[in-house]
């Protein structure tokens, strides 16, 4: 007996540059794979994006939505910055919720999402630990050395020099490396290195810092699960804390990425990051048929 198609209902958005498909999982059955993740992230194959953000009703019971992110790769991971301003802008935009500011579920806890009346949302990022164990990373041997209250860990790339890391987590892994000029930064060669290296035990985000003053940087990041993207707010995030940490930065700090411009703000505790939230279209996907066409190309 022939079986209905399933259709989900999908939205096409962007945080500076960095893109997404937005998955309402509260109003239809939605059932996210790796596989179905992987197929509707490819550029050519499926719709592309950066990363799927699924909504879906949530298990704490402070928030109002659960907040669930897949890389390109299909990994479902912690966190995503530019993800969560599209993620309760499109809340607000599809009617599931008027409430703003919004509370949603990550993986550690609740990160709080606002509208602001200028049309930028800020995000209070939740938990940020410097502990390598939270990424984890492991640092055992590793020869290190103190910059100001940041520890920065000397990892030795094959065939690519060693690079001096800051790593902290912010619910998701990220290592920082200051670099003199993004624009001529190891992005391609270091970032592939150090995103699959085998001490960072879930992978990692790789971030390459330029300062230009003490409130203003330029930034690049190799995402882990998808490579570089034209911005990553975690990134972004990490960048700054670990900037302010290394007693070179005072926030708020304004972020240049190629996709356009965050502001990070950090007391030592909370973390805030003020950005865009841009809606793209909106669309409909035979998912089954769209993993099924997918997987035999893609052998
Ligand atoms: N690639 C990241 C997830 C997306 C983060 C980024 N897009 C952001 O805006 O924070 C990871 O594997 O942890």
């Amino acid at each position: 007996m022939h079986q209905a198609p399933m259709i989900w209902q999908f939205t096409k958005m962007h945080g500076a540059g960095n893109d997404f498909i937005v998955i309402d999982g509260v109003s239809q059955p939605i059932e996210m794979t790796p596989e179905r993740a992987r197929a509707l992230a490819h550029r050519q194959l499926g719709i592309g994006a950066d990363q799927i953000l699924l909504v879906e009703n949530p298990s704490h019971p402070e928030a109002d939505f659960r907040y669930r992110i897949f890389n390109a790769d299909g990994s479902e991971v912690e966190h995503c910055g530019n993800g969560a301003r599209c993620f309760v802008r499109f809340i607000h935009e599809q009617r599931l919720s008027r409430r703003n500011p919004l509370k949603a579920e990550i993986a550690t806890g609740l990160i709080i999402l606002e509208e602001k009346e200028n049309n930028s949302v800020t995000v209070d990022m939740g938990l940020t630990r410097f502990d390598p164990a939270a990424l984890p990373f492991d640092a055992e041997d590793l020869s290190h050395c103190q910059a100001h209250e940041e520890t920065l860990w000397n990892l030795p790339l094959p065939n690519a020099g060693t690079a001096a890391l800051s790593v902290l987590a912010i619910s998701n892994p990220h290592a920082v490396l200051l670099v003199d000029n993004i624009d001529t930064a190891p992005v391609a060669e270091q970032g592939p290195l150090i995103e699959s290296h085998p001490r960072f035990g879930n992978r990692v985000n790789v971030g390459f810092m330029q300062i230009i003053n003490r409130n203003q940087i330029r930034l690049r990041v190799y995402e882990r699960g998808v490579g570089e993207t034209l911005s990553c707010g975690t990134g972004a995030c990490a960048a700054v804390a670990t900037g302010i940490r290394r007693g070179l930065l005072d926030s708020p700090v304004n972020v240049q990425t190629r996709g356009g411009q965050l502001t990070v703000e950090w007391d030592g505790t909370r973390l805030q990051m003020t950005g865009p939230a841009t809606t793209v279209f909106s669309g409909q996907v035979d998912i089954d048929k769209l993993v099924k066409d997918f997987c035999l190309q893609d052998e």
